[in-house]
């Protein structure tokens, strides 16, 4: 096959599954040659999600690489890759990574030793820092595949340092070295009964699970989420938590099966290049309930706080929003009360909500927050770059 060049910035050295370098690639493998370009020079800025799974990973990532792949190619699998990729590469803006690829035990291996995905010695943190160390250094790796069709590790594929690498799974802060990688952390807490019926709903209609065997595999991963997923959201600068509404009495909300939901923005004061958003007047406590003539609201109706606090030990600022909306271009309203919404234009938030109206979420905080997150990761990539243009960093040496 051709060798064929790629646009994406990176060196010809590859950091293999293995831990060795490679100085060239072998055709057959990897049949592209890579160039350089001034991006890796600025290095990749490295955003990590963490969540359990089911908690709306993929409907965030779909939200962000919508912010920061505007104006270039959709989001789509590496060039000539496997079908089992986990990865989307958003033009040379941006690229998603699953760490669930740096699974160390095939599915047939954790069964056979009695662990869970979401144990550590199930995955592979050595490779994992190796590597998004490499790739932030400009530098490509040869990352490996976890396919979740086969339960299998697959042959590994190329990863090229793009502009933005957002690191998406189950552990992106739970080993020290990686969180240092980090210029950005994002954890969604989503409230046990929520996530079971996300789950419920996408696991039966989806994939053809019974009621009985998605109890049962919530059940299992209980202890180890709570030992090792869960406590990764101190580390967080941004938590999107969902909880139940207070508009409704608990018991009818129950009814409706978390279709009304109570969503917490909950951003960590001090975080360079993150200046948290705002409704109103920035440190205050308010409660707003913007519903009447510029916006349509029916029962149970919406409401906005926020608020100074403390979350884990942090300063923190919390935007909350509890209900829905009717109409979604009138966020508009919401829109222009809100500051430090890193937006390029006036109305941005409401023209992306609108533009993934489909989008589970979309009537709500959830969606709204996810949005003001995206554009918050977008500025703060651009503050960074800004800064190595102005006073560019020594590049790391090449083996
Ligand atoms: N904001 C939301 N509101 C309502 N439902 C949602 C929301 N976000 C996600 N869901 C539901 O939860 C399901 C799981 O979401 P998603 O696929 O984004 O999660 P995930 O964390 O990527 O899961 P996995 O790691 O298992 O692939 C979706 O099918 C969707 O139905
Ligand atoms: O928690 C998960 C993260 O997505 C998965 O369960 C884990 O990756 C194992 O995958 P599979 O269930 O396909 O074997």
């Amino acid at each position: 096959m051709a060798a064929r060049s790629l646009s994406s910035p990176c060196t010809t050295t590859i950091l293999l599954s293995s831990g060795r370098w490679r100085r060239t690639m072998r055709a057959a493998a990897f049949p592209f040659r890579v160039s350089c370009s001034a991006a890796a020079a600025r290095g990749t800025v490295v955003i990590g999600l963490a969540a359990d799974s089911g908690c709306g990973k993929t409907t965030f990532v779909r939200r962000l690489t919508s912010v920061l792949g505007a104006g270039t190619a959709a989001a789509a699998p590496p060039w000539g890759g496997n079908p089992g990729s986990n990865t989307l590469v958003v033009g040379d803006a941006a690229t998603v990574i699953c760490l669930d690829d740096y699974h160390s035990l095939d599915r047939a291996g954790r069964k056979e030793r009695g662990v869970t995905a979401l144990d550590p010695r199930a995955n592979d943190f050595d490779l994992m820092y190796r590597q998004l160390k490499a790739i932030k250094e400009g530098r490509a790796v040869a990352k490996p595949i976890y396919n979740h069709a086969t339960g299998l590790l697959d042959p590994p594929e190329l990863i090229t340092p793009p502009k933005i690498l957002v690191v998406e799974g189950l552990h992106p802060m739970y080993d020290e070295r990686v969180r240092g990688l980090l210029d950005f952390s994002i954890y969604l807490d989503i409230s046990s009964d929520i996530k079971f019926a996300w789950k419920i709903q996408r696991d039966m209609a989806e994939r053809g699970h019974s009621l009985e065997s998605i109890k049962a595999s919530i059940e299992a991963r209980k202890p180890d989420f709570d030992a090792y997923i869960d406590p990764q959201k101190q580390y967080a600068d941004a938590v999107i938590e969902v909880l139940p509404t207070r508009l409704i009495a608990a018991a009818a909300a129950d009814d409706d099966e978390g279709k009304v939901l109570r969503v917490k923005l909950i951003m960590k004061e001090g975080v360079e290049h993150f200046a948290p958003a705002y409704l109103f007047d920035e440190g205050s406590t308010i409660s707003w309930i913007p519903c009447g003539r510029k916006l349509s609201c029916s029962y149970p109706g919406i409401k906005l706080s926020y608020f100074p606090d403390t979350y884990l030990g942090h300063e923190v600022s919390v935007l909350e929003m509890d209900g829905k909306f009717d109409k979604l271009d009138e966020l508009i309203y919401v829109e222009s009360h809100l500051s430090n919404l890193s937006t390029k234009y006036y109305g941005e938030v409401t023209q992306q909500m609108l533009k993934h109206a489909d989008f589970p979420g979309s009537n709500n905080g959830t969606g709204l927050f996810q949005t003001i997150v995206g554009l918050k990761i977008r500025d703060l990539y651009e503050q960074v770059v800004a800064e190595r243009v102005a006073s560019p960093p020594a590049l790391a040496a090449v083996a």
